[in-house]
């Protein structure tokens, strides 16, 4: 990749209209991943939060323990200045239809933490409320954890709808409230939030990182070798590289790596990761960009009742390198410790 890149604004903290958030009221609908963070960060950040969830919600007794209130979602939702919908992607259309499009107040803030139901027109807000995105780039439970630690997980923000004039400085200030502008918050479009995170999971952090470790797990018990030791080299072995390169980019890494790793860094990693897997990103590019994906997501929810997502959890779950994973980690102490909520 050659030429210029354009550096973005990034926000952080001293950039905040924190006014804008002041005495508002928060509606988390959801309580799962995302919906628990965003509670707490924003509670702890002198926000008045309450949970929305349905009727016999499993989650309902966490948030409860967690000392917030809990309502259902329409209940929620009618009290609220911000409603932010952090319920599975999937089930977001049928809960708006059914709970939250009637309970909006006009001038009201409607949010999301994923632009997947407004881009693919799962959504339609009306008028006369705000609708704005704050994505956190990375896993709920670490959106936690860090804030809890003093640090943050960085943000994206968009404003689709400015019914009160006032959505920039809302979305901005919320980003603060969870921790976001500690890290940095940088400011996108609900098409660029979501086209780049459904690639960014589809081909590199999940589907593409978890695909690298099973084939090279695979390629080496296929070997011969013992499964424990293809276990340390291909999975246990990647978070202290990637701790590496989080730290200090890849030369840190490559500061740290012998020299013998890196002459086979440089020579072998394009043979593996080949001109063949560009291609095969761009395919999987297109297919977010047209909607494919979306329509395929979607229908797999409704129509063919999750079958296919479920045999492949499963089969994924079965593999053997999570038997071989499970019974290393357990006996490393510090993995079993009860992590602060
Ligand atoms: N997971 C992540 O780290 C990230 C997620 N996002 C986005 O955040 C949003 C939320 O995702 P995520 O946190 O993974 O979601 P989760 O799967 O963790 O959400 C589960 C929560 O939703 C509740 N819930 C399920 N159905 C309903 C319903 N019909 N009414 C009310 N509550 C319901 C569940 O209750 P119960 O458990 O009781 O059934 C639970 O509290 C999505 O838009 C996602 O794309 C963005 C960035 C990262
Ligand atoms: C990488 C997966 C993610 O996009 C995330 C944690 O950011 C998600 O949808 O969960
Ligand atoms: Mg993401
Ligand atoms: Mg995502």
């Amino acid at each position: 990749m050659k030429g210029e890149i354009n550096m973005a604004k990034v926000f952080y903290d001293q950039d905040v209209n924190w006014e804008a958030m002041e005495g508002k009221k928060v509606a988390i609908i959801g309580y799962g991943s995302q919906g628990h963070a965003h509670a707490l960060n924003l509670r702890d950040s002198g926000i008045d939060v309450t949970i929305g969830l349905y009727k016999g919600s499993k989650s309902a007794e966490k948030a409860r323990k967690a000392g917030l209130t809990v309502q259902t979602v329409a209940e929620a939702v009618a009290g609220a200045d911000i409603t932010m919908v952090l319920i599975p992607d999937e089930k977001q259309a049928d809960v708006y239809k059914n709970e939250i499009r009637d309970n909006l107040r006009p001038g009201s803030a409607l949010a999301f933490a994923h632009g997947f139901n407004i881009h693919f027109k799962q959504i339609i807000p009306p008028d006369d409320v705000d609708v704005f995105m704050v994505a956190p780039k990375g896993p709920g439970h670490i959106v936690r954890r860090q804030f809890v630690e003093g640090s943050g997980v960085p943000d994206v923000f968009a404003v689709e709808q400015d019914a009160s004039g006032q959505a920039f400085d809302i979305a901005l200030a919320y980003a603060r409230g969870i921790g976001g502008t500690r890290a940095g918050v940088i400011q996108t479009t609900f098409q660029e939030e979501t086209e780049t995170d459904l690639f960014g999971e589809q081909a590199v952090l999940c589907g593409g990182i978890c695909q690298l470790i099973t084939n090279g797990f695979e390629t080496l018990c296929e070997a011969g070798y013992q499964p424990e030791i293809a276990y340390f080299e291909t999975f246990h072995e990647m978070k202290m590289i990637v701790d590496l390169m989080y730290e200090g980019g890849m030369a840190k890494m490559r500061y740290s790596i012998s020299d013998t790793a890196e002459y086979g860094d440089y020579t072998a990693g394009p043979r593996v990761i080949s001109d063949a897997s560009k291609q095969a990103m761009k395919d999987v590019l297109h297919d977010i960009q047209d909607g494919t994906f979306a329509k395929d997501w979607l229908l797999e929810n409704k129509a063919a009742g999750r079958a296919h997502f479920l045999a492949m959890r499963r089969q994924h779950a079965e593999h053997p390198i999570e038997e071989v994973g499970a019974k290393l980690r357990k006996m490393m102490s510090w993995l079993n410790e009860e992590k602060p909520e």
